[in-house]
């Protein structure tokens, strides 16, 4: 199987819709990719709070329609990263960062809306609504499992995707420098605690003041990492067996090992 991250540099000085035209035209050239992933809001920025309300779309808006094209012409299934979605209008509407991914025929096949929020009591966790529903997809070589960015942090979340079935666990993000070291850890950890691959692909560039850490890596079920960008916009290419997820667990069966429901016990003073 083959797999193309596109790390794509946000940056300010490029306008949403150019740099719309921009990735569609570097997924074109992926022909000849199984999957083809884009990071975590690329349309505008995962730190550009500012923009999230005006540039927020509905699953089937221009962000889709552009990148349904390109799937279609380089016949590659396209996880297209995520863009802020618009539910309904007025003081109703509600904002979610969801992902799209896209058959080779350019259709919509799932959205996951992310789970875990980031930012606290600010930015995405005050503008955005949380999704609840975890999600897989089965392509023709394997099933892959969905996470956007802060859901790496929450290791319960990926068990929970291998538990229905997943064996590739793709996280688009839009990570910042300054904690890069957590983003190549957490990538290596989820691989590893989960028997899977993981493909994570981040941002480049400096958006809103915030660098991004780039360093997108690909990761085999045993820890190792088969790939990793540098630090600006690059395509990252990789080849890999999908059938060593299912010899790994079989080989060293630690998943077989879970203890489950084990009780809690009380709090003592
Ligand atoms: O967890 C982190 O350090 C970064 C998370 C993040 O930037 C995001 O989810 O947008």
């Amino acid at each position: 199987m083959r797999a193309s991250l596109l790390q794509i540099a946000v940056d300010p000085d490029e306008s949403v819709e150019s740099r719309r035209l921009r990735v569609a035209a570097l997924v074109r050239e992926q022909r000849g990719a199984d999957l083809v992933v884009l990071p975590e809001l690329w349309p505008m920025g995962a730190f550009a709070y500012e923009l999230f309300a005006t540039e927020a779309e509905t699953p089937d808006g221009p962000t889709f329609r552009a990148m349904s094209a390109a799937a279609r012409d380089a016949g590659v299934w396209l996880h297209a990263g995520s863009i802020v979605e618009r539910v309904g209008d007025g003081p109703s509407r509600r904002l979610y960062n969801t992902s799209l991914v896209l058959s080779p025929a350019g259709e919509l096949v799932r959205t996951y809306r992310k789970i875990h929020r980031f930012g606290f009591d600010k930015g995405e966790a005050t503008l955005m609504d949380a999704g609840g529903e975890l999600v897989t997809v089965a392509l023709p070589e394997t099933t892959i499992g969905l996470a956007t960015c802060y859901d790496l942090r929450f290791p319960e979340l990926f068990r929970g995707l291998v538990d229905a079935g997943a064996h590739l666990l793709v996280v688009p993000a839009g990570w910042p420098a300054r904690r890069r070291a957590h983003w190549s850890l957490l990538a290596r950890a989820r691989a590893v605690e989960n028997q899977s691959y993981v493909l994570a692909c981040g941002t480049a560039g400096t958006h809103a003041g915030v660098e991004q850490a780039g360093h997108s890596v690909v990761v085999d079920p045993w820890g190792e990492v088969l790939a990793e960008a540098g630090d600006g916009e690059e395509v990252l290419t990789v080849e890999f067996d999908p059938a060593r997820v299912a010899v790994t667990r079989e080989q060293f069966p630690a998943l077989k090992d879970r203890r489950l429901g084990l009780a809690v016990p009380p709090v003592r003073d």
